[in-house]
């Protein structure tokens, strides 16, 4: 489903929280969401989902107005912060009402799911006795089980032990990568972004102020790199004019420079050890995120 989104602008009052001239969001692609709290993220997926529908301009997926033909809605999937669930009935219903409303469920790929991310023991219980983060599991289930072409997850692992992540995110690369399936995914976790996004969106008072190609090969050359001995580093780096930021985990270099060879050599000579050198995050690169 391709999304086409011409002059979308929300206002809460006189605060213009979103204002969007044009946007595509094409079918089989995996898109980021990035800004500082208040940008706008949570309203611009609102919108995207009729869960907002005062907004001006227009937001037409496959030539359909969702405001006009709201059933188009059923190929989205949604998850946003608020886990707005049935809290006094159990996982287990409330898994069969949303899925059953679509007409999709398949139980024993639900159970096989739950039990990976260890709700199996749990289906049964009411959601209210449920801790945070297996509510946070119990909706991102509920998503992932519903059959959507589009799914929009607003800030999705937050509260998730690591190993539910992992999960969470081997599903997701599983689920792009098939039938052209489409990811809206914000995070201010630069890797989750990373791991999923091919694009990245960078928001800013209700405005894309950049788009980030997570893809692009000139973003995987930049390097954190500590040594033994900043200062003498420092010197070299200067007397060869390689460019650096200095960072709080050291210096920031593009190791794909030709000066870069030139230090090398002269490493020993100085008597510099490179302690470390890890690979520096792509949003971070572009002094994208936060
Ligand atoms: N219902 C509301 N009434 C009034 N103002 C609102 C409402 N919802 C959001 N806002 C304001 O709109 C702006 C955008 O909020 P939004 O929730 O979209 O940001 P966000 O990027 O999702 O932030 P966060 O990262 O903190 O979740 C903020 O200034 C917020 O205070």
């Amino acid at each position: 489903m391709t999304i086409t989104i011409k002059n979308l602008g929300k206002s809460y009052g006189s605060l213009k929280a979103l204002d969007i001239d044009q946007l595509t969001i094409e079918p089989g692609h995996t898109y980021g969401l990035v800004g500082a709290n208040g940008a706008g993220k949570t309203t611009f997926f609102k919108c995207l989902t009729n869960i907002i529908t005062d907004y001006s301009g227009e937001i037409i997926f496959d030539g359909h107005n969702p405001r006009k033909e709201n059933a188009i809605l059923t190929k989205m999937g949604i998850v946003l912060d608020d886990l707005s669930v049935y809290k006094d009935y159990t996982a287990r219903f409330n898994i069969q009402y949303f899925a059953g409303l679509r007409g999709h469920y398949d139980v024993k790929k639900v159970e096989q799911m739950a039990d990976e991310i260890g709700l199996l023991s749990v289906l049964d219980r009411p959601v209210k006795t449920f801790s945070y983060g297996m509510q946070k599991k119990l909706v991102l289930l509920i998503a992932l089980v519903n059959s959507a072409e589009v799914l929009i997850l607003d800030e999705p692992f937050r509260g998730l032990d690591q190993d539910t992540v992992k999960w969470f995110q081997n599903y997701l690369r599983e689920w792009t990568g098939k039938d052209q399936h489409t990811l809206l995914i914000s995070s201010h976790v630069q890797t989750d972004l990373e791991s999923l996004c091919e694009t990245v969106f960078v928001i800013d008072h209700g405005r894309i102020i950049k788009t980030l190609d997570l893809t692009a090969d000139n973003h995987q050359t930049y390097r954190h790199i500590t040594t033994n001995n900043d200062e003498a580093f420092e010197t070299l780096l200067s007397s060869e004019a390689i460019p650096f930021v200095k960072t709080e985990v050291g210096f920031k270099i593009d190791i794909s420079s030709e000066l870069w060879q030139n230090v090398f050599p002269q490493l020993a000579e100085n008597a510099i050890v490179i302690t470390a050198m890890t690979k520096v995050s792509v949003l971070d690169q572009q002094g994208g995120i936060n």
